[in-house]
């Protein structure tokens, strides 16, 4: 079975029960779900390299990424840093993270906040906006092009943005919609976990002109972001390079000081 077809056969199940224990009323109460989202877009567009740094333990490619930093301190460290926004992943069973990991990002600074998660109900739409997110993603491979359009039309009702992740030209022509309002590209196989920045390279040029463009994957060197901007991408999603180290947010911060000198 391929993972993304485990992941969201679990998530399912995870979900029935999930919507017994808390209502969409009880998600409605709470705090964050009146709060005025952040815009990732705007600060993209306003930002010379727009990385979007990532929290992430672990992962079915990695096992052991990094469960040392304190997740508060890390969102923390990657706004002194200067990203753009930074990517929560909040999925337990196979990445390690939490709900809970958001709402501490979510004090913790004022960065747009994308819930890096397997979206496959409506239910995880409205429970994103309760726990703090500014964007959702919506991964192409794990929906069909009618949920694309349910769940970005109801993230935008709610005022938060949308990302559909695609990994070729098919899915990007299939499921590109006039809801989604960021389009990336993963360069990661998600058969074999194999990286390559080329799939990025050959996408942008379908992309339609005025979306914006993220890169997302396996980008580790300050030149991979100088090469893929050039060509027309607004933002880099990094997560390994940052969470491998002791210090995420220190990384993230040379990282961005180095792209700044070129
Ligand atoms: O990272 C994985 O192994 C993975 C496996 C299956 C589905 C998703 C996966 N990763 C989620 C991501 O999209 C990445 O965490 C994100 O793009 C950052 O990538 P990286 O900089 O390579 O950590």
């Amino acid at each position: 079975m391929h993972i993304l077809d485990e992941i969201s056969a679990f998530k399912k199940r995870l979900l029935d029960h999930k919507k017994q224990a808390v209502s969409i009323k009880d998600l409605e109460a709470m705090p964050n779900f009146k709060r005025h989202c952040f815009a990732l877009t705007e600060r993209l567009k306003n930002s010379d390299f727009g990385i979007i740094a990532e929290h992430k333990r672990r992962s079915p490619s990695k096992p052991h990424l990094n469960f040392k930093t304190d997740v508060f301190d890390v969102a923390k460290t990657y706004e002194v840093a200067g990203v753009s926004g930074m990517s929560v992943l909040t999925e337990q069973k196979y990445f390690g993270g939490s709900l809970e990991d958001l709402l501490l990002c979510r004090s913790a600074c004022n960065l747009p906040l994308l819930r890096k998660d397997f979206m496959v109900d409506e239910y995880q739409i409205i429970e994103s906006k309760a726990y703090g997110a500014d964007v959702i993603l919506l991964i192409a491979a794990c929906l069909n092009p009618a949920e694309v359009q349910q769940f970005s039309s109801l993230a935008k009702q709610l005022g938060m943005q949308s990302i559909l992740e695609v990994h070729n030209l098919e899915e990007l022509q299939q499921f590109f919609c006039e809801s989604i309002d960021i389009v990336g590209v993963n360069n990661r196989n998600l058969k074999t976990f194999e990286v390559d920045l080329q799939i990025s390279k050959a996408l942008i040029e379908h992309i339609p002109e005025n979306v914006v463009k993220i890169s997302e994957s396996g980008l580790k060197h300050p030149q991979d972001i100088l090469d893929l901007s050039q060509i027309g991408y607004d933002g880099f999603l990094l997560g390994e390079h940052f969470m491998t180290t002791d210090n995420p947010g220190l990384a993230a911060q040379k990282f961005i000081q180095t792209l700044k000198q070129n």
